[in-house]
Parts: C-alpha cells; sequence; structure tokens
C-alpha cells in the first residue's frame, strides 16, 4: 500500500494533526483510518495515533517499531533456527512451528526485497508504490463530445500516478445505470477479481465517486485485503500531500472529512459481529456517535478557516489600495498557468508535469516592456469531474478570481483534449459567479503542437485568443498586449486636472491607466486617460475640477 496513499484518509496535514489525534483518541474506530488498518490490522491504534504524531511518512507493517522503523529481525532468528533443525534432526512440534515461523519469514522478507524497488521519491517524501487496478464506467447515452471513458481512465491513471500508486491494469463498463449495491455488475466484478488476483494488485480506484455501501460491497466482494476507493479519494490524497500552507491544508482536511460524513454508515457492524450478534444496534449508535464528533470537528475546522480567511482579507484589501489591476490565470491543471507565471515574473512557484502541483494562489507583480503593471495570480487547476466538495472548499481561495479585473484562460493546445478540458474549466467557472469578468484565452504549448503555423492561423481568426509558449518565451509579448487592450476595455475614460502637489498621483495614472494625452495648465497636470474603476472614484474630486 501506498503510504503515501494511505494518507488519503488516515494522515491529515500536519497543522490539523492534534484536531485529529483528539477525534482519533475518542473514535478509536479502525474504519476511520480504514487503508492502514484493514491492511495491517495488527497495527493499534494507539501505535496509529504516534505514527500520524511523528508523521513518518512510510507506514507498513514492520514501521510499528516506530523507534526503529527498519528493524530487521529476520537474521538472526533464522540463524537460530537452521542450528536448532540441524541438532535435532526430526523437528519436534514446536521446532515445525518455528520452522514454518522461519520460512514465512524467509518468504515475507523476499517479498520485502522484492516490495523494496517500489519505494519512490513522491512529492519530496519516499513512498511505498502499491499496485493499483483502474476500472470506470461508461454510461449509456453519454454526450459524445465530453471526455470519453478510455480518456477519462488515462487521466485517472495519471492522477493514480502523482497520488504515488503504480497502475497494474484497468477496465470499463458500459452501462444504461450504475448497479446500486456494487456501481458495476456482477460479471465485472467477478472478472475484475480474478484480474486484480493475477496482477497482484492491491487497490481499485473506481473513475466515479461511490457511495458508502458500494465500496463497501466491492471491499466484501475483492476479498478483505484489497481496497476499494474513488477519483474523488484520489484528488483529496494529492491535494493533502500537496497542500503547503496552513490554509490549503485545512481547507483539504474540511474536504477530506466533510467527504467521510456519509461514508461513516454501519462501519461499526464488526464490533456487533464480534459480540456475537447480542448487542443489536450498537453499531447503528456508535455512528451517530462519531458522525457528532465528526460534525463537531467539522465546525472547528470551519471556524479556523474563517480566521485565517479573514487575515487574508485584511491583505488582499490593501492591496486592492494599490490601484494595480488584477489578472488570474485559470485552467486545467498542467495546462502551464505556473510556468506562465514564472516567466512573466521570475517566481519560481513549483511547475511540473503532474497534475495539482499549485493548490495555494500566488500574486506577482508584471512590468511591461512599456513601463506598465499589473498583479497576476496562479491559481488551484480544475479538472473535470472535481469533487464538489473540493470546490465548496476552495470557495475562498477561489474568491480572489472572482475579484479580478481580468481571467486568463491557460489551455494546453497540444492536449488531444484540449476542447474537453476548457468545456471542464468552463464548467467550474460557471459554478463561481465570475461571467461578468472580461476574459482572454491563451493557447500554450504552442511549442508542441505538430502544425504551430495552422494552430496560430486559427487563433488569429478568433477573438480573445493569444499562443504562446510559457516554456520558451514564444508570443509573450503579444500576450502582454492583449491583457493590455483587455484591461482597457475594462476601465473607464477620465479627464481629469492634477495639481502640482499631486504629483504622485499622476505617475500611478501612468503606472496603471493607459494616458492618451498630458496638456500642463498653470493649475496642473490635464490627464486623459482610461482608468481601472476603482482608481477612476479616487480621481472623482480632480475630474470635477476638470469639468468647471
Ligand atoms: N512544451 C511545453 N511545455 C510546457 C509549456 N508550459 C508548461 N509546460 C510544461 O507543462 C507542465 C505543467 O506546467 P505547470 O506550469 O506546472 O502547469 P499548471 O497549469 O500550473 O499545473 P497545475 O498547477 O497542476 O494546475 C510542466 O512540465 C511544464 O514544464 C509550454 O509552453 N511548452
Ligand atoms: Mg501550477
Amino acid at each position: 500500500m501506498s503510504a503515501c496513499f494511505c494518507s488519503s484518509l488516515i494522515r491529515p496535514s500536519p497543522q490539523f494533526h492534534e484536531s485529529y489525534l483528539r477525534w482519533l483518541s475518542v473514535s478509536p474506530n479502525p474504519q476511520n483510518f480504514p487503508l492502514i488498518h484493514r491492511k495491517y490490522p495488527k497495527i493499534s491504534t494507539r501505535i496509529f495515533a504516534r505514527v500520524l504524531q511523528q508523521g513518518i511518512g512510510v507506514v507498513s507493517p514492520d514501521d510499528v517499531s516506530l523507534n526503529n522503523p527498519v528493524v530487521d529481525d529476520t537474521k538472526e532468528e533464522e540463524g537460530k533456527e537452521v542450528v536448532h533443525g540441524a541438532l535435532d534432526g526430526v523437528a519436534d512440534a514446536k521446532s515445525e512451528e518455528k520452522v514454518r515461523g522461519s520460512s514465512n519469514r524467509v518468504k515475507k522478507k523476499a517479498e520485502e526485497d522484492e516490495g523494496s524497488d517500489r519505494f519512490k521519491l513522491r512529492n519530496g517524501r519516499e513512498v511505498f508504490e502499491e499496485k493499483a487496478y483502474l476500472v470506470g464506467v461508461e454510461r449509456k447515452g453519454d454526450i459524445k463530445d465530453s471526455f470519453g471513458i478510455e480518456d477519462s481512465i488515462k487521466e485517472l491513471a495519471q492522477l493514480a500516478d502523482t497520488a504515488g500508486l503504480m497502475v497494474v491494469g484497468s477496465t470499463y463498463q458500459k452501462l444504461a445505470s450504475p448497479n446500486p449495491r456494487t456501481y458495476i455488475g456482477s460479471g465485472k466484478v467477478a472478472e475484475i477479481k480474478s484480474a486484480i488476483r493475477a496482477l497482484g494488485a492491491e487497490t481499485v480506484v473506481f473513475d466515479d465517486e461511490l457511495s458508502a455501501g458500494q465500496l463497501r460491497n466491492l471491499e466484501k466482494a475483492f476479498g478483505g485485503d484489497v481496497r476499494v476507493c474513488d477519483r474523488t479519494a484520489l484528488i483529496l490524497d494529492i491535494f493533502n500531500q500537496r497542500a503547503a500552507t496552513h490554509e490549503a491544508a485545512l481547507q483539504v482536511a474540511l474536504a477530506q472529512m466533510e467527504y467521510q460524513l456519509p461514508r461513516l454508515t454501519k462501519m461499526w457492524t464488526h464490533l456487533e459481529r464480534q459480540a456475537g450478534g447480542k448487542v443489536k444496534g450498537m453499531g447503528e449508535k456508535q455512528i451517530e456517535v462519531d458522525k457528532r464528533i465528526l460534525r463537531t470537528q467539522i465546525g472547528a475546522l470551519k471556524k479556523e478557516l474563517e480566521s485565517v480567511r479573514k487575515h487574508r482579507k485584511q491583505y488582499r484589501s490593501r492591496r486592492v489600495s494599490v490601484p494595480v489591476p488584477v489578472v488570474s490565470l485559470v485552467g486545467y491543471t498542467n495546462a502551464g498557468k505556473s510556468t506562465l507565471l514564472n516567466r512573466l515574473t521570475g517566481a519560481n512557484v513549483l511547475a511540473e508535469d503532474q497534475l495539482f502541483a499549485t493548490l495555494d494562489p500566488t500574486t506577482r507583480r508584471v512590468q511591461m516592456k512599456n513601463g506598465k503593471e499589473f498583479l497576476l495570480t496562479d491559481t488551484v487547476g480544475f479538472i473535470q469531474k472535481l469533487p464538489t466538495t473540493l470546490v465548496a472548499a476552495f470557495r475562498a481561495t477561489l474568491e480572489e478570481i472572482s475579484e479580478s479585473s481580468l481571467l486568463v484562460h491557460v489551455v494546453d493546445i497540444s492536449h488531444p483534449l484540449a476542447q474537453q478540458q476548457i468545456d471542464a474549466v468552463d464548467k467550474v467557472l460557471s459554478e463561481l459567479d465570475v461571467s461578468s469578468i472580461p476574459k482572454l484565452m491563451v493557447w500554450n504549448k504552442v511549442d508542441r503542437v505538430s502544425e504551430p503555423q495552422k494552430i496560430r492561423l486559427e487563433a488569429e481568426k478568433r477573438d480573445d485568443v493569444v499562443c504562446i509558449s510559457a516554456l520558451n518565451g514564444d508570443g509573450l509579448l503579444e500576450f502582454c498586449d492583449a491583457v493590455q487592450e483587455k484591461l482597457k476595455d475594462s476601465m473607464i475614460w477620465v479627464e481629469a486636472l492634477i495639481p502640482f502637489e499631486n504629483g504622485e498621483l499622476l505617475s500611478t495614472i501612468h503606472q496603471v491607466g493607459m494616458v492618451e494625452r498630458t496638456e500642463y495648465s498653470e493649475n496642473g497636470t490635464l490627464v486623459k486617460a482610461h482608468v481601472p474603476l476603482r482608481f477612476a472614484r479616487l480621481l472623482t474630486p480632480m475630474r470635477q475640477l476638470c469639468i468647471t
């Protein structure tokens, strides 16, 4: 099991540790951290809590010795066994047991040796690459020009890779409507069961969100050792791994808890079984307790988030007082938003060929060749089937977008599904209520397309499209010109008389607006310019001066 993948449901972000641990200590339900417990049931809640506390990235059965996580006791034990067997000649029952134990350990050691190849560095942590099998469903009647099932599974494989899983196979089924019990049909369940046995898969990832019942039924059907999860859990896991700031960590923790809440149902039935079924209803009661605890935790998280956000808002409003227009980069994940920000501003935002490299907004000042300036904000990328819990949790971060003067929609034009990605981004934007903000579309990665000239001609035919390569800098001047043009559209025309003693205002107009004309008179400088609305308000008294 990929330890990093474990974290999706069990290892909260560092900032969240304390409250989560408090929650664990009152609710030692193994099912609340199902990955580790189902696979390694011997790890006690207490030890597991210590694992969380110490922030150990890789958790395997041998890691239970926390102070000495890599303990190889097999050599010493094996040595003893060999001597023992040679002396006794015929092994008695006890030694037979020991020999069996020893061969098991040897087998386990061999498995470990084989497994040691599967430790990979992900997001700066060493993780065990768990083998994953992917499953999708194509609904009959799905719109043809949206993501096809094979493309969707390809993307799921990319997500799995980003999360630290090793994809060993995939399959899909065409269905009129999903099976309410197992999502896929029973024949498909049997087929997948033999495939995962043959391939040694440890996790089955579904391309769509599954209900609590479906998750449980599928895990039962595939056998106890196999874990089942869905696209949403995978995305939440990636976000959890990548959350670098306090706010992002809180947002992801909140989204994870909200995802878990409806999935807590009937998780305590194992207690009823342990008690021989004599305490009917015990599971139900415990679920209620768990849900209440989880709701309290959600409430506390929301409060904490609120205060973090208040802080950021204050900072933002201070920034707003400097009337530089804000331009936000939006787009599908991996489209090249951060690369563009880095290229234009010399920022050092992580940009890599992985999904969801960026979670937190970064804003930098762009100084154009003509001395004009704007603020450029890079934000979290979008994806098709984006979990609603995540959109909701990140709504506040995305508020930055709704306060900008211009949205630049960055598209990876070299991607075979560029149009589908554009549609998916538009869908999320429509949920964010930003339709009134002017937009500019940028076709990025033009250096990667086979016929760049054709793409450029196509872009020229359209309004509001600029072709660029954020990687090699092609088209960036045109991009800045287009941004300026668009910003001008969002500005208003003013004619104002600026008294000489307000000289700094004049330089700000030159910086943030577009000055068409200046004339000097004995009372001051007459300026005719396009300026941002907020700034125009500041100039109101001087505009009156101009009229009189
Ligand atoms: N060939 C080529 N590659 C590019 C270009 N722009 C970005 N890339 C590559 O595309 C990958 C993704 O770039 P990012 O800038 O991280 O993409 P992003 O949109 O910020 O992605 P998220 O943060 O995941 O939403 C990186 O490997 C970049 O080097 C480009 O113009 N040409
Ligand atoms: Mg990015």
